[in-house]
C-alpha cells in the first residue's frame, strides 16, 4: 500500500469515527444526558475557575464515560441485531457492557467530588461565619 493510499484510509476512518460520534450524540439518550452533565460541569469549571491540573482530570473523567457509554451503546446494538429476541446471555451481555459504564461513572464522580468539594465549601463559609 502506497503511502497517498495510506493516509487517504485514516482520513476516511477519522470521517466514518465523526459520522458515528455524531449518530451517538443525536441517537442515543444516555450520551445526550452525559453530554449534558460535561457542559454542567465544564461551566463550574470556568465559574470556580479550577487549576489546570484539574482541567485535564475532568477533561479525562468526561472523555472516559464518554468512550464507556460509546462502547456500551455498540454493544447493545450489535446484541439486538444478532439476537433481537429475550434471550438470557443477551441480558448478561448488556449487563456487564453497563458494567462496564458504571466504573466510568463512580471513577468520574469521584474525581468530581474531589474537584469540587472544597470550592463549594470555601463558596459556603461565608453562610456559617
Ligand atoms: N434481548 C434481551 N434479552 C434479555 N435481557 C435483556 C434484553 N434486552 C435488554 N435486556 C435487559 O434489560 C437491560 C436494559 O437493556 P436495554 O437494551 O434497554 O439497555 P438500556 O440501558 O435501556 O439502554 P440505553 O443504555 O440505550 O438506555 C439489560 O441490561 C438487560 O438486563
Amino acid at each position: 500500500m502506497g503511502f497517498k493510499q495510506f493516509v487517504k484510509g485514516r482520513l476516511k476512518g477519522c470521517v466514518y469515527a465523526f459520522n458515528g460520534a455524531a449518530t451517538l450524540i443525536k441517537t442515543e439518550p444516555s450520551i445526550q444526558v452525559q453530554i449534558f452533565l460535561s457542559i454542567i460541569v465544564t461551566a463550574m469549571g470556568f465559574y470556580f475557575q479550577i487549576t489546570t491540573t484539574q482541567w485535564m482530570f475532568q477533561c479525562f473523567a468526561i472523555g472516559l464515560v464518554l468512550t464507556a457509554e460509546g462502547i456500551n451503546s455498540a454493544i447493545e446494538a450489535v446484541a439486538d441485531f444478532i439476537h433481537p429476541d429475550f434471550h438470557v446471555k443477551i441480558g448478561h451481555i448488556k449487563d456487564i457492557a453497563a458494567g462496564a459504564v458504571f466504573f466510568a461513572a463512580v471513577i468520574a464522580i469521584i474525581i468530581g467530588l474531589i474537584i469540587y468539594i472544597p470550592y463549594f465549601q470555601d463558596l459556603m463559609q461565608p453562610l456559617f461565619a
